[in-house]
Formats: C-alpha cells, sequence, structure tokens
C-alpha cells in the first residue's frame, strides 16, 4: 500500500469503522491511525475493538498527514470550522461525505489544501467495495494515487470527474441498500409460499451472490444472462413480465434520480 504518513479517521461510525477495520486488514498497524468520534460511548467500543488512538478532531488535524472526514453532510460545516485552524496545505483531505463538493470543503480551509472527493459503499467491510475518487482544485497525481491506496484496501477504485458523483452516489453509494431491498421481497415471497424462512434466505442470497460472480467473471451483459435464465413460455418469463406490468424498471429509474436529487441538495442543509 502507498505510504500515507499517519492517518486520521474523523467520525466513526459506519463508514468510519469500516474504513478502519478495512485498513487494519490491509496491514496498517494501529499506531499509524487515529479516529475522532463524538459519541464516547461508540469511541470507548472502538478503541477496545481495534487498539487506535481516539483523540479530538484538533489534535488529529495537527498530527495527521491525511485526514478523513466520514461525518454526516450536515455535520461537516462544523467538523470544518474545528480543523480549519490546524490544517496545512501539505496535507491530504478526503471526504467521503455525500453531496459535499470539494469546493464547500475547500472555502472552509486553509487556500491551498489539496482535497479528494470519495463515494465508497458498505460492502468495504468485506473487501468488495466500490469507490469513486475525484479530484478537487489543489489536487494532483500523488494526491489522487494516495487516495486510491487508501481506497484499494477494501474494494475497486475508479476515477470520476466531480460533476457525475452525484449520480455515482446514487447507484454504487446507496446502491448496497438496493439489493437488500430486493433480497428482502424475494425471501419474503419464498415464505408467502411457505418454504421456512431459513431456507428461503439461503436460496435468495446464494441466488445473489452467485449471479453477481456470473456477472463479474462472465463479463457478459445483464440481458444475455437473464435470456439464458428465460426459457420460452416458462417461469422466468412469466415472472419478468409481471415485473415490467408493475414498472420495476421504471420505479428503479425514479429511485435513483431521486438519490441523485437528494445528494444535490445536502450541501445547502
Ligand atoms: N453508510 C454508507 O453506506 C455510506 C456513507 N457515506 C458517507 O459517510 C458519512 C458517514 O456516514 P455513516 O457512517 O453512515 O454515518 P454515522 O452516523 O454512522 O457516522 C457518523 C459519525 O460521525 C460522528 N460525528 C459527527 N460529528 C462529529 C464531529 N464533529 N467529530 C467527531 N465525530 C463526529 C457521529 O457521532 C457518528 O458516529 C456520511 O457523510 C455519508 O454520506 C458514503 C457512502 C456510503
Ligand atoms: O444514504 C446516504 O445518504 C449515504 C450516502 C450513500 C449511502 N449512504
Amino acid at each position: 500500500m502507498t505510504g500515507t504518513g499517519q492517518v486520521a479517521i474523523l467520525g466513526a461510525g459506519v463508514m468510519g469503522e469500516t474504513l478502519l477495520s478495512g485498513l487494519l486488514r490491509a496491514g496498517r498497524r494501529p499506531e499509524e491511525l487515529l479516529i475522532t468520534e463524538r459519541r464516547e460511548e461508540r469511541a470507548d467500543e472502538l478503541r477496545e475493538r481495534y487498539g487506535v488512538d481516539v483523540v479530538t478532531n484538533s489534535e488529529a488535524a495537527a498530527k495527521a498527514e491525511t485526514l478523513l472526514l466520514v461525518v454526516k453532510p450536515q455535520d461537516m460545516p462544523e467538523l470544518l470550522a474545528e480543523i480549519a485552524p490546524m490544517v496545512r496545505p501539505e496535507q491530504t483531505v478526503v471526504s467521503l461525505a455525500a453531496g459535499i463538493t470539494t469546493g464547500f470543503i475547500e472555502s472552509r480551509l486553509p487556500e491551498g489544501v489539496a482535497v479528494v472527493r470519495v463515494m465508497p459503499n458498505t460492502p468495504a467491510l468485506v473487501d468488495e467495495g466500490m469507490a469513486a475518487i475525484s479530484r478537487g482544485a489543489h489536487c494532483d497525481e500523488s494526491h489522487l494515487v494516495l487516495a486510491e491506496g487508501l481506497l484499494a484496501a477494501t474494494g475497486k477504485v475508479v476515477r470520476v470527474p466531480e460533476k457525475q458523483q452525484d449520480a455515482v452516489t446514487a447507484v454504487s453509494g446507496s446502491g448496497p441498500a438496493y439489493i437488500f431491498f430486493v433480497v428482502e421481497a424475494m425471501i419474503e415471497a419464498g415464505v408467502h409460499m411457505g418454504l421456512p424462512r431459513s431456507t428461503a434466505t439461503e436460496l435468495v442470497v446464494q441466488t445473489v451472490v452467485g449471479s453477481a460472480k456470473l456477472l463479474r467473471e462472465t463479463g457478459e451483459h445483464p440481458t444475455v444472462l437473464r435470456e439464458r435464465v428465460t426459457s420460452p413460455g416458462g417461469t422466468t418469463a412469466a415472472a419478468v413480465r409481471e415485473l415490467e406490468d408493475h414498472k420495476v424498471r421504471a420505479a428503479f429509474l425514479s429511485a435513483i434520480e431521486a438519490a441523485r436529487n437528494r445528494s444535490r441538495a445536502l450541501a445547502a442543509e
């Protein structure tokens, strides 16, 4: 992994812990990491579980070379106000918050600080994350390589222009939730038809894992893979017709557009 000096994770909730555990699995030593966390009991829990130091936001900003900002978008102005007096241009700031632009962060930090915007997702917890990164105004190649090194610890990383980040947030940032929603619905259908819940769950989870592997390993278009399952006049054709009648495809389009619009609105709150 690219050497990045000490890395501080500011805000250790779901995504902060996901990053923390991923960096440790990838071989970082706990001494190379710092976390900050507003909720005391959460800080204690993580200190105990991972053996990392918990510090204040100002201490983290003073000590670490790389600052990962992982608080909710609504908490970002307060966090930036707290760290701004300590942040220096030789540091790299990496934000994982939905909707918050690099310009928003740059305008609240000293002139010249490199800011990288990242949209990760929770499968990073099992090293199957998908992260997209974008450069801010003061980034050069080295800052992007540094961010890629951190995110590659827990999955795939792609570079996108920042104007695409709201769409990325809607597709892959929130994406796992749509898949879990489909999984819930399929399990409920199995239970409705009399399958034991444990059997229905095992059938659906393995079907999702297998289908995802088939997509990735064959590189085939999803339409081709779906057609292979769909025997003429058979069961799948009957099911897909219902999905089309219920406008499930259109519902996904509207849902993902709503997420994109929500991401755009978050910075203004
Ligand atoms: N959960 C997810 O799937 C994803 C989350 N994100 C982004 O990650 C960020 C965090 O999201 P989650 O981890 O889900 O939220 P969360 O609520 O689980 O974690 C945020 C943590 O930050 C702490 N915090 C808030 N203000 C603080 C401050 N000033 N100093 C120190 N700690 C502070 C909170 O106590 C909390 O533990 C958000 O901006 C979100 O948009 C991005 C992609 C996916
Ligand atoms: O729901 C959210 O706002 C965050 C960003 C992407 C996934 N979770």
